[in-house]
């Protein structure tokens, strides 16, 4: 499998209250092109900045990190934020959607940011997006009045006009009923067998049981690894079983 992102040794340094707290203790990890893996782990164990520093949000204080064999340490600001525009999709736990804009202009608002003279082209990729996703009737419904589930899946169109190489998302079913939960990862699961990694946290072990891999956390540190040959839905059951016994087995 071809490399997307390598990391070494990645450092992460935290002030907290004038006392530098380590977060990420020299963390290495290789995802490649159209993987899905995922990243558990007790609160606090730096997943989330884990996240943040792979995608270049967040600058590593060590280390080094390459996305499609390019370093992420020699690049300016602006390239930094360019690469991670075009190809890094990010979907949060709540969707950060702005409320006086309607749902197509938030998933739009990004990317015609950066690419003003494509609107007909892109307001046509996100009314495409929003039927694949079941929310093509809520193009004009404001971000207020619609569910969870629906504002997610909006946000999850919105990771995907760049047509991303990769999706991370932090905790995307943490706030979702285990239904729409569900339904949400079959979203996922579908962009990641048309070719898209994903890399998500989660501290939920069905959703782990999906996953090509998973990677377990403790103390800034990757500590243990699961892979899953076969992610169809018979074995997610058998998958979910062995999530869970290393979850036990870690003291998740
Ligand atoms: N911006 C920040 N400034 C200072 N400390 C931070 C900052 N962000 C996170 N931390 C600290 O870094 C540590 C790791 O946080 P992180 O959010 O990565 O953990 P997590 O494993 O994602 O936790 P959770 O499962 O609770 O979301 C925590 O102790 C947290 O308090």
């Amino acid at each position: 499998m071809k490399k997307l992102i390598t990391a070494e040794g990645i450092v992460k340094v935290y002030d907290q209250g004038g006392e530098p707290q380590t977060v990420l203790s020299g963390v290495s990890l290789e995802i490649g092109e159209g993987e899905f893996a995922v990243v558990m782990g007790p609160s606090g164990s730096g997943k989330s900045t884990l996240l943040y520093v792979l995608s270049g949000m967040d600058p590593a204080d060590g280390g080094t990190i390459a996305f499609d064999g390019r370093a992420l340490d020699g690049l300016s600001e602006d390239a930094l934020a360019d690469l991670r525009r075009s190809k890094i999709g990010f979907v949060f736990q709540q969707p950060t959607l702005l409320k006086n804009l309607n749902i197509l202009d938030n998933i739009l608002l990004p990317s015609l940011r950066d690419h003003k003279k494509d609107s007909q082209r892109l307001k046509k990729r996100a009314r495409e997006l929003m039927d694949g996703m079941g929310i093509g009737e809520l193009s004009q419904r404001e971000i207020t009045k619609v569910s969870g589930g629906q504002l997610q899946r909006a946000g999850i169109c919105r990771a995907l006009m760049s047509q991303p190489r990769i999706i991370m998302a932090d905790e995307p079913t943490g706030a979702l009923n285990s239904k729409t939960a569900h339904e949400i990862m079959d979203i996922f699961a579908e962009i990641n067998r048309e070719g898209t990694a994903l890399l998500l946290v989660t501290h939920d072990p069905k959703v782990a049981a999906r996953a090509g891999r998973v990677l377990f956390m403790s103390d800034g540190q990757i500590v243990s690894e699961l892979r899953f040959q076969n992610k169809d839905e018979m074995a997610q059951d058998k998958n979910l079983l062995e999530v869970m016994e290393k979850m036990k087995e870690l003291g998740i």
